[in-house]
């Protein structure tokens, strides 16, 4: 069974990307997701958290969103300790989700699949990308984030150019339409290319 990985940057669109192959009967796996509840339900997750920010940290057993992101997004050494405790365990809940897969390839969706390494275990990876104004003004009426808040984020992310030159596909998220038709075409590819 291949990996696929699904990556882009912040507000380019993969979540609706992942949906799109979602329809198309692939498993998904969206490691943004996976990582949050592993760090609101792994002990050894909660307990490295917990002494890395202290108390705030949990309010009532649930992950304080909103306080990580502050401490985090403006330290890179603060987000690269958060990684180093995150990260490995998004990888082995992944290994034991892949395992029950029955499919000729799987995706595993992450922002930050080049950033972290992770791409290097996919067996191949596509790219989405979405012109930078798009991107902002799709997160500002998404999420009600200020333009600082977005960028404090991209910064920790790599270039457009940066990734194109690792992946394998990328699909151009502009109209919904085209983007749609890019994930059927290239799920064709994706199966055909997949048999021995
Ligand atoms: C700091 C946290 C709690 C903020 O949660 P929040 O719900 O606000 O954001 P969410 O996780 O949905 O991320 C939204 C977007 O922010 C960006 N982002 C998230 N984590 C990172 C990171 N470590 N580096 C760079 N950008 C990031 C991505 O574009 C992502 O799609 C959360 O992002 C987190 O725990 N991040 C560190 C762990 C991580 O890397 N998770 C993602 C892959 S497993
Ligand atoms: N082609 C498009 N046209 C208009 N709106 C879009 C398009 N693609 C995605 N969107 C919208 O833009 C927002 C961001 O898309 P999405 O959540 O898929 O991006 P993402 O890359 O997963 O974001 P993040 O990195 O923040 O998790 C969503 O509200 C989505 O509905």
């Amino acid at each position: 069974m291949r990996i696929v990985g699904l990556t882009g940057g912040m507000g380019s669109g993969k979540t609706t990307v992942a949906n799109y192959f979602k329809e198309l009967g692939v498993p998904i796996y969206i490691a943004d997701d996976a990582g949050k509840t592993l760090m609101n339900t792994n002990p050894e997750v909660k307990a490295k958290i917990s002494s890395l920010f202290g108390e705030q940290a949990y309010k009532d057993g649930n992950l304080q969103r909103i306080y990580i992101s502050d401490q985090v997004f403006d330290s890179p050494e603060k987000l690269q300790e958060l990684n180093e405790i995150v990260h490995p365990a998004v990888g082995s809940d992944f290994l034991k989700w892949k395992n029950k897969q029955d499919s000729s390839y799987v995706i595993y969706e992450a922002a930050i699949l080049f950033e972290t390494g992770g791409y290097k275990k996919c067996d191949l990876v596509v790219l989405v990308t979405a012109p930078m104004e798009e991107r902002i003004k799709r997160l500002q009426a998404r999420d009600k984030s200020s333009l600082e808040e977005i960028e404090a984020r991209m910064k920790h992310q790599w270039s457009d150019e940066k990734k194109r030159k690792l992946c394998n596909f990328e699909i151009i998220n502009k109209n919904l339409a085209s983007t749609k038709e890019q994930v059927r075409n290239l799920h064709e590819i994706l199966i055909n290319t997949g048999k021995n």
